[in-house]
């Protein structure tokens, strides 16, 4: 019989998994799965779960609960040589990847997805010893994502977000960095880097346009020194996709990315911090299976059918 292990935050968004917790487990074990449950307990402890469920050999995964929830599973399994499918139940105040993904946060539509079994080798990014499944970066506009209460992010979502932004945007200063890609080298000052994975970043829905989640290529977007008007405006652009020809913004694909700043740099990965820089990120192409909805694989193919032909845009 194959064996699925739950995996789920019960501090995460509303707190609402557990009260579905039984439904789904009968779910899972009409569907033909042996399947028992961890609730993390704290920081950290969704990597060690994940890493069990690797011991025991678990067939699935299921991650329920926020990015951070996601991330740290991701952490536990992406180093192992054998790694179980991965199935995501969204159930965080952020589901950015969830989001990108097309996984609605209804439980039971996200069970539905797994259970449909579905599934696609997606890439993960890996900056120094950390992994990251949607986005890392870094420049102080970043850190406002661990600057946000989380209460705050409950009650407005990504709005939460936009206001701290405006508020943080009069400190904003530019550091100069040193990025190298895919053999290519800008020594810049710069406001801020992102190297992304999905294209669904805080909203942004339009972000990182042509990123693909298994074509082994990170989007990278940077955005040199530019005033507080001139950032608004590209702020503004970034709403709507329309910002990759500023002339503030470099845009480029790449597998590998190395940074080096001057001053002190954190790095924001999936909306944690990870350390400082300087960092060396690297696309782990088709690393982990995940399973994904029809309107995710319709989208991916739309944007594969996209690159090959530009001016079907
Ligand atoms: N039992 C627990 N108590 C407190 N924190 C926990 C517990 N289990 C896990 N965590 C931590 O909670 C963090 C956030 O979880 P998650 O992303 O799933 O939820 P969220 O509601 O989206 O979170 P956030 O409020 O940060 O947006 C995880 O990174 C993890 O380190």
């Amino acid at each position: 019989m194959k064996k699925a292990r739950i995996i789920y935050n019960p501090t995460s968004g509303r707190e609402v998994f557990r009260r579905e917790l039984a439904t789904v487990l009968e779910r899972f074990e009409v569907a033909g799965y042996e399947t028992s449950a961890h609730a993390t307990t704290s920081e950290g402890d969704a990597v060690n779960a994940a890493k069990i469920a690797v011991e025991r050999q678990f067939d699935l995964v299921v991650a329920a609960g926020g990015d951070g929830t996601i991330n740290e599973v991701i952490n536990g399994l992406a180093e192992q040589e054998y790694r179980p499918k991965l199935g995501i139940i969204p159930t965080g105040t952020t589901n950015d990847f969830a989001r990108a993904l097309c996984i609605p946060r209804d439980i039971k539509k996200a069970v539905d997805i797994i259970l449909d079994g579905q599934s696609m080798l997606l890439d993960i990014g890996r900056v120094n010893d950390h992994y990251f499944m949607n986005i890392a970066g870094g420049g102080k506009l970043t850190e406002l994502t661990y600057e946000v209460p989380s209460k705050l992010k409950t009650m407005l979502g990504h709005m939460a977000y936009y206001m701290k932004g405006i508020e943080m945007l009069p400190s904003l200063k530019p550091t100069r960095a040193r990025i190298e890609y895919d053999g290519t080298v800008i020594d810049e000052d710069i406001m801020l880097f992102l190297v992304s994975n999905t294209n669904s970043v805080g909203g942004f829905e339009k972000l990182a346009p042509d990123a693909r989640a298994n074509d082994g290529y990170f989007d990278l977007i940077i955005i040199k020194n530019a005033n507080l008007a001139e950032f608004v405006r590209i702020a503004s652009l970034a709403l709507r996709g329309a910002h990759l020809e500023d002339k503030h913004i470099i845009y480029a694909q790449a597998k590998q990315v190395n940074v080096t700043t001057d001053e002190k740099m954190q790095l924001n990965i999936d909306g944690e911090f990870g350390g400082l820089l300087p960092g060396t990120f690297t696309n782990l192409q088709q690393h982990i299976e995940f399973f994904v909805p029809d309107k995710f694989v319709e989208k991916e193919r739309s944007a594969a059918e996209m690159e090959e032909d530009p001016l079907s845009r």
